[in-house]
């Protein structure tokens, strides 16, 4: 379409309707959003992110991903909508004015392009990426275990054909790769949200090792928080605390990564539900998702900004 006013925020969409969003979107946002190119996916599609800026040089930046895994629907719709409430709200929302005076924004709407292509062409359940190496019939790197900290440890799986397959090599995986190459050379990010479903829940470091990250109190408290805004919104009840304390072990994850290179502000979100619909949330659920889902990342990017 010509414009994103006759774009559904309520509905699930391709990766083309996607792609075409993000143009109109920026089009019409060219005050305040730009579109950034960061790589291509293994099977050479574009990379996209948006950067959401009021001005200076290199501020202090928060990186927000979703669809690393291509089933997630729920995360890609969810950064959709977020885009959108920035855009529209930033003039009168007087938090997120603070924030953007100060900060960048970038969000990473598809965040595995090829894996998400396939939900919709051959495989909804798929959640790797679609990298194949010679030789190994099967097909797919779980992009949440290719990351170098904790690379290869317990909590991930060698075996290509697992669904949490960590990959020949750390950041062996372009769409991995390029993250990583965007947010070190850009230098200042200061917060990371890297956005999955299901479950409800907000964890932070480690999920590679039980052991406590140093300012662990901090990022407790920020997680309780988060999930009490969250809660305010439509009632809705998370659990939070250390990806291996609260779900289980997990090898060369993304907010590991994000930690480890001085990231201090480094959260994994699980979205809705708790296991009914799972994976196949109903688009009757993306906009409350995704309302909830603003005031828990809106939470830490305040709590970034006075710290
Ligand atoms: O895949 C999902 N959820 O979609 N989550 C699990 C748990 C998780 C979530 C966040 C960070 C690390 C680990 C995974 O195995 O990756
Ligand atoms: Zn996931």
């Amino acid at each position: 379409e010509r414009s994103t006013s006759s774009f559904s925020y309520s509905s699930y969409h391709t990766l083309e309707e996607i792609y075409s969003w993000i143009d109109n979107f920026v089009a019409e946002h060219s005050n305040l959003v730009s579109k950034i190119h960061i790589g291509n996916s293994f099977e050479n599609r574009s990379i996209l992110v948006l950067k959401f800026s009021t001005g200076g040089s290199n501020r202090r930046a928060v990186w927000i991903d979703t669809g690393i895994h291509s089933r997630e629907w729920i995360t890609h719709a969810t950064g959709i909508w977020i885009s959108k409430k920035i855009a529209n709200t930033y003039g009168k929302d007087h938090v997120l004015k603070k924030i953007l005076n100060a900060m960048d924004i970038f969000i990473e709407i598809v965040t595995n392009p090829d894996g998400f292509a396939f939900t919709h062409s051959m495989n909804r359940l798929w959640r790797k990426n679609k990298s194949s190496q010679h030789g190994i019939a099967c097909i797919g790197v779980d992009l949440n275990r290719n990351w170098k900290i904790g690379f290869g440890g317990n909590g991930s799986n060698k075996n290509p054909c697992s669904e949490t397959y960590r990959g020949p090599s750390p950041e062996s995986e372009p769409e991995v790769a390029a993250i990583v190459g965007f947010i070190t050379s850009h230098g200042n990010f200061k917060a990371l949200i890297s956005i999955h479903s299901y479950s409800q829940m907000v964890m932070y470091p480690y999920g590679h090792s039980l052991e406590p990250v140093p300012n662990h109190e901090e990022l407790f408290n920020l997680a309780k928080d988060t999930v009490k805004a969250l809660h305010k919104v439509h009632g809705i009840e998370y659990i939070f605390g250390s990806i291996s304390t609260t779900l289980y072990t997990a090898s060369g994850i993304t907010v590991d990564w994000a930690y480890d290179s001085g990231i201090k502000y480094a959260f994994s979100f699980e979205l809705r539900d708790t296991g009914q619909y799972g994976f196949l949330l109903p688009a009757s659920q993306i906009v409350p998702t995704a309302q909830e889902t603003w005031m828990a990342i809106r939470t830490i990017m305040k709590h970034t900004l006075n710290h």
